[in-house]
C-alpha cells in the first residue's frame, strides 16, 4: 500500500493584508517551497495523489462553537477595516476574505488523509496545508490557526470508524494548546507536544504547557507535555525523549491511528523555535512511530517557517513515509542539562499514569539549568545558548544525505526447499569462492571440512554483507545451522575485512563468544532469561528479564530504554539480528522488533535464524520489506524486578553511553 499526498494550490490564496510583526512569518510561500521540493526530489510522483475537500459544518463543529463558526462565516464579506476589527479579538493569528474557504479546505484534506488510511487504499499519508491547526480552540482562532485541523480529524475518524484510541504526535515547536484543551479529560486520545517554553517566557506563555499538566479526571495521564526551556535542541535531545518518554507510552497506549501535528518550526534555521535539530532527524521521529497502529500514520503539516529547513524536513518525512531507509543518525551529541530535567520532569509526572514509567525517578531537587551555575574559571558553559548564537536565519547545516534505495530490499540465504517470499531474491554465493577464505573459513568455523554446505552459507553470508557495504543490498536474512557460528564469522569478516562497527542483537539465550565482544568493533546486546554472573560491560550488554523473551512489555522496556538509544548512540554500518534458539519472543514482538532495528545503518538489517525456524521467514521478510509490523496489544506493567534490574543497568551503562540517561545530574 502507498503514501497518501494531499496538496491543493488554493491554500496559498491568503496573505497578511496590513503590518504585523507577529504574523509575517505565515506566508504563502511555506506551502509551494514544500510542495516543489516534493515534485523536484520525485517524491511526489511515488505518492498517491488525494484531492482536497471543504470539511462541512458538521465537520467543523467535532471541535468548534457554533457561534464561532457562524462569526469565522461572516469574514469572507468583511471589509479590511472589519477583518482588522475581528481579528484583534484574537492572538497572533490574521483573517483574510479567502481564510475561511482555505481553512475549510485545510481540515477537509485532514479528513481526507484520515479516510485514504483508515479505508486501506494507502498505508499513511501527509498533507500540506494552511492554515495550521493545533492552537485553534473551540471557539477561538489563535497562533495562524482558524479550525483544529488535527482535533476535528481525531474525533471524525472516532466517530466515523469507531476508532477506540487516537495517538496525536505534535512535533512543531509551539505547544498545541488548542488540542489539549479539545482531548484533555478523554483517554481515548493520548496527544503529545514538545514545545519551546523556557519557564513560560515563550509564546504562547501559558502555564499549562508545562510538564505537569498531564490531563483531567478521566483524561488524566493522556496528555503529555515536554518543555523544552532552553534554546538550541539538537537530535540528541529529540531522540532521547522519543525514546525515554512517548515511545513507552504509545507501545502502552497501543493506538489504533497516529496522527502527526507536523509542524517543522522544531528544526534548525527556524526562528521561531531557536533549535538545532537538523532535518534528517524528521525520518527517523517518522520511522520511529511507523510500527505503531499497523503503520496507520496522518501526518498533517502544522508550522514550519525556515523556508530551506522546512522544505528539507518535508522531504524527509515524506521519504521515510514512502519506506525509503533512513539515514544515518549524524553523530547525536548526549542530550543537554536542561533537556535531561525535562525528561526527568516529565517521567514522574507520569509514573503514576503508565506502567512503563513506574520506576521513573522523583522529580529533580532543583531545577539545574535555571540556576547560574557557578562555573570554574574559563569552563565554557555546556549549556546551549550560552555562547553568542547567530540568528535561526544564519544558521547554516549540510543538505540532508541522498536516501538510496538499494536495487535488492532484502536478499535471503535459503536451503533450496525453502520458498522465497514475494518481493525478496533468493542469494546464494556459488560463484568459485576464493581459495583463501574458503580455507580460513574451514579451520575456523567448520569443524568437519567438508561441510560444503555450511561452507557455501557462510560464505554467502560473507557475500552478502560485502553487497550490503556496497548498498546493493538493503537487508539480509539467513537460515543457518548454527545461528551462533553465522554470527561469529559475519562479525568476523564484517570488522576485521571490512572494519565496520556491527551491532549485534541477540534474542534469546545462548552463548555469545566473548572474543566478538572485545574487538570494540562490535556491540553486542543480548535479551534473554539467564541470570549470568557475568556482568555486562561497555560492549556487551546483556539484559534478563524473568520471564525471558516471551514478557513483551519487559521486553519493549529493554528495547525503548536501552536497545534503541544504544543503537543511535554507536551508529554501526550494519546490524545483525540473531534469533537463539527457543528465544519465545513472539511473533508480532519480533517483526516489531525487525522493523525498528532498520532505524539503523541505513536498514542493512542481516536477520540470522535457526533453520528449524524456516516458519518465520515470511513475517520476518515482510518487516524487512518495510511492511508495519502487526501491533502489539496494549501491554500490562512489565515485572517490577526486570524494570528495576533495567533501571540498575542503564545507570551503570550510562556513563558509556549518554543517551540513557533520563535523569539530569544531580545537584550537591
Ligand atoms: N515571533 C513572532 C511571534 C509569533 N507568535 C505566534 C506563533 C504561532 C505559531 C504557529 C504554529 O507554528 O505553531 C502553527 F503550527 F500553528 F503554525
Ligand atoms: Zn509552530
Amino acid at each position: 500500500m502507498g503514501t497518501a499526498l494531499i496538496y491543493d494550490d488554493e491554500m496559498t490564496k491568503y496573505k497578511l493584508l496590513w503590518v504585523d510583526p507577529a504574523c509575517k512569518i505565515e506566508v504563502p510561500e511555506r506551502l509551494t517551497v514544500s510542495h516543489e521540493a516534493l515534485v523536484r526530489t520525485g517524491l511526489a510522483d511515488r505518492c498517491v495523489s488525494v484531492p482536497v475537500r471543504e470539511a462541512t459544518d458538521a465537520e467543523i463543529l467535532l471541535a468548534h462553537s457554533e457561534e464561532y463558526l457562524e462569526a469565522v462565516k461572516k469574514t469572507p464579506y468583511m471589509s479590511l477595516e472589519d477583518l482588522m476589527e475581528f481579528t484583534r479579538q484574537y492572538g497572533d493569528v490574521y483573517f483574510h476574505p479567502n481564510i475561511y474557504h482555505c481553512a475549510k479546505l485545510a481540515a477537509g484534506a485532514a479528513l481526507q488523509l484520515v479516510d485514504s488510511v483508515m479505508t486501506g487504499k494507502v498505508r499513511n499519508g501527509m498533507t500540506l496545508v494552511r492554515p495550521p491547526g493545533h492552537h485553534s480552540m473551540r471557539s477561538a482562532a489563535n497562533g495562524f490557526c482558524v479550525f483544529n485541523n488535527v482535533a476535528i480529524a481525531a474525533r471524525y475518524a472516532k466517530q466515523k470508524y469507531g476508532v477506540q484510541r487516537v495517538l496525536i504526535v505534535d512535533w512543531d515547536i509551539h505547544h498545541g494548546q488548542g488540542v489539549q484543551y479539545c482531548f484533555e479529560d478523554d483517554p481515548s486520545v493520548l496527544y503529545f507536544s514538545w514545545h519551546r517554553y523556557e519557564h513560560q517566557k515563550f509564546w504562547p506563555h501559558l502555564r499549562n504547557s508545562d510538564y505537569d499538566i498531564v490531563g483531567k479526571e478521566k483524561g488524566a495521564g493522556f496528555n503529555i507535555n515536554v518543555p523544552w526551556n532552553k534554546v538550541g535542541m539538537e537530535n540528541g535531545d529529540y531522540l532521547s525523549v522519543f525514546c525515554h518518554v512517548l515511545l513507552p507510552v504509545a507501545y502502552e497506549f497501543c493506538p489504533d491511528l497516529v496522527l502527526v501535528c507536523a509542524g517543522f518550526d522544531s528544526a534548525i534555521g527556524d526562528p521561531e523555535g531557536e533549535m538545532c535539530a537538523t532535518p534528517d532527524v524528521f525520518a527517523h521521529l517518522t520511522h520511529l512511530l511507523m510500527n505503531l497502529a499497523g503503520g496507520k500514520l496522518c501526518a498533517v503539516l502544522e508550522g514550519g517557517y525556515n523556508l530551506t529547513s522546512l522544505a528539507q524536513s518535508v522531504c524527509q518525512t515524506v521519504q521515510t513515509l514512502l519506506g525509503d531507509p533512513v539515514p544515518r543518525p549524524a553523530s547525536l551529541n548526549s542530550p543537554c542539562i536542561s533537556a535531561l530535567e525535562s525528561l526527568q520532569c516529565v517521567r514522574s509526572a507520569h509514573k503514576a499514569y503508565w506502567s512503563c514509567l513506574k520506576h521513573a525517578a522523583d522529580l529533580p531537587t532543583s531545577t539545574i539549568s535555571t540556576k547560574r551555575i557557578k562555573l570554574r574559571e574559563g569552563e565554557e558553559t555546556t549549556e546551549k545558548g550560552g555562547e553568542e548564537e547567530k540568528d535561526a536565519e544564519e544558521k547554516v547545516w549540510p543538505e540532508p544525505p541522498k536516501r538510496v534505495t538499494p536495487p535488492v530490499c532484502a536478499a535471503l540465504v535459503l536451503p533450496d526447499d525453502v520458498a522465497c517470499p514475494e518481493g525478496c531474491e533468493r542469494f546464494s554465493f556459488s560463484e568459485d569462492l576464493d581459495p583463501l577464505l574458503a580455507s580460513k573459513l574451514r579451520e575456523s568455523f567448520l569443524r568437519d571440512a567438508d561441510d560444503s554446505t555450511a561452507l557455501i552459507t557462510i560464505s554467502s553470508l560473507i557475500a552478502l554483507t560485502e553487497k550490503m557495504e556496497k548498498n546493493e543490498i538493503c537487508s539480509g536474512l539467513a537460515l543457518v545451522r548454527d545461528v551462533t557460528k553465522a554470527m561469529t564469522s559475519i562479525v568476523q569478516h564484517v570488522t576485521t575485512v571490512l572494519s565496520n562497527r556491527v551491532l549485534v542483537v541477540c534474542v534469546g539465550d545462548g552463548n555469545v563468544p566473548s572474543h566478538i565482544t572485545e574487538d570494540r568493533e562490535t556491540l553486542v546486546v543480548q535479551m534473554g532469561s539467564a541470570q549470568t554472573d557475568e556482568q555486562s560491560c561497555k560492549y556487551y550488554i546483556r539484559v534478563c528479564l524473568k520471564k525471558g523473551c516471551s514478557d513483551t512489555s519487559g521486553f519493549v522496556q529493554a528495547v525503548f530504554g536501552l536497545l534503541l538509544p544504544l543503537g543511535y548512540e554507536y551508529d554501526p554500518s550494519l546490524v545483525v539480528l540473531v534469533r537463539m534458539p527457543d528465544s519465545g519472543v513472539s511473533d508480532s514482538l519480533w517483526q516489531q522488533l525487525t522493523g525498528l532495528l532498520q532505524s539503523f545503518a541505513l536498514g542493512h538489517t542481516l536477520v540470522l535464524l535457526q533453520e528449524e525456524e524456516k516458519a518465520l521467514v515470511g513475517l520476518t521478510a515482510s518487516s524487512l520489506l518495510g511492511n508495519p509490523a502487526p501491533s502489539l496489544k496494549q501491554l500490562q506493567a512489565p515485572l517490577t524486578e526486570d524494570v528495576e534490574a533495567l533501571e540498575r543497568l542503564r545507570h551503570r551503562l550510562q556513563a558509556d553511553w549518554k543517551l540513557l540517561q533520563t535523569t539530569a545530574p544531580q545537584t550537591q
